[in-house]
């Protein structure tokens, strides 16, 4: 049984996916509080989940754990405003993109723990991937703890703070990828003549079993793809056009500029 208090300062599509998650894998409603910006998401969500909807204020002296779920650009409005009341003990866990745990802890007490979180929404399916780093003054024990927050809802890994971007680029970021090239098979399934809810079945469970199978079977990408593609057949012919269309170095480059962009919403934070 979870002995912390865990209050998630701003419950946006991140905020409530980790609310959704920590309640789904048995941590009591009462042991949850939520802030919002907009009164009405916050009623929305004290009828959806059975949880305390509190101000910034209220949150930082009843909780343990600060999750900061706010974008990048507002963390620092957010820390101007509790910052300084936030009590000794406390915990802060952050969910933001880009914000170095120096950021944080620039506008906390000194020695005030915190540890960077890079979680995704397959969380909703308890199918996330989560990335902790430890701050500078956040121990084994702190990033236990946030392990135990974010455990249930996936895979966790722990990482050095200096590979948080480039996981924010491929995890963080990495599910839109995939329902983009999604989304453009099933395009490509209506060119070919499919009714869109067919293409729409083919595709899905085709990325599913291909996700269960990179996953279970411990084979390399490269030998499952090679399984599939016959001499002559119709899967080289495929491959053959998408890497003369240069998908490889397109992947490397869009993930090269999420990282950039991670690196850039820190310099503007600062
Ligand atoms: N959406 C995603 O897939 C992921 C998002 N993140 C991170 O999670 C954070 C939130 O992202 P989203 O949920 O997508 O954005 P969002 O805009 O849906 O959520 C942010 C929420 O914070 C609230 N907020 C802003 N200022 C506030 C304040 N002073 N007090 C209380 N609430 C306040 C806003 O009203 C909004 O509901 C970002 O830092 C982002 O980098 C991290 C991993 C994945
Ligand atoms: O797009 C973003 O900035 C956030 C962080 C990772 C996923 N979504």
């Amino acid at each position: 049984m979870p002995k912390h208090i865990v209050a998630v300062i701003g419950a946006g599509k991140m905020g409530e996916t980790v609310l959704s998650g920590l309640l789904r894998s048995g941590w009591p409603p009462d042991r949850l509080l939520v802030t919002t910006r907009r009164e009405a998401r916050g009623a929305e969500l004290a009828e959806r989940y059975g949880v305390a909807v509190v101000d910034n204020a209220t949150a930082v002296r009843n909780a343990d754990i600060l999750a900061i779920g706010v974008k990048p650009q507002d963390a620092g409005a957010v820390l101007d405003d509790i910052g300084g009341r936030v009590p000794a003990g406390t915990l802060v866990v952050s969910l933001c993109a880009g914000l170095p745990t120096a950021f944080f802890a620039a506008r906390l007490p000194e020695g005030t723990p915190v540890v960077r979180v890079m979680t995704n929404t397959p969380a909703l399916v308890d199918e996330a991937m989560t990335a902790i780093s430890a701050g500078a003054h956040a121990t084994d024990a702190h990033l236990a703890v946030a392990e135990e927050m974010f455990a249930p809802l996936g895979r966790t890994v722990r990482v050095p703070e200096y590979q948080q971007d480039a996981v924010t680029a491929i995890s963080g970021s990495g599910p839109a990828y995939f329902y983009l090239i999604v989304e453009a098979m099933i395009d490509a399934g209506v060119l070919l003549g499919l009714p869109r809810q067919t293409a729409h079945e083919l595709v899905v469970q085709t990325a599913l079993g291909s996700a269960v199978m990179l996953r279970d079977s411990g084979e390399h990408p490269v030998k499952l793809r090679e399984a599939v593609t016959s001499p002559a057949g119709t899967t080289i012919a495929a491959i053959h056009e998408l890497e003369k269309h240069g998908v490889r170095a397109a992947l490397m480059g869009a993930l090269e500029a999420a990282r950039d962009r991670a690196r850039e919403i820190a310099d503007q934070a600062k």
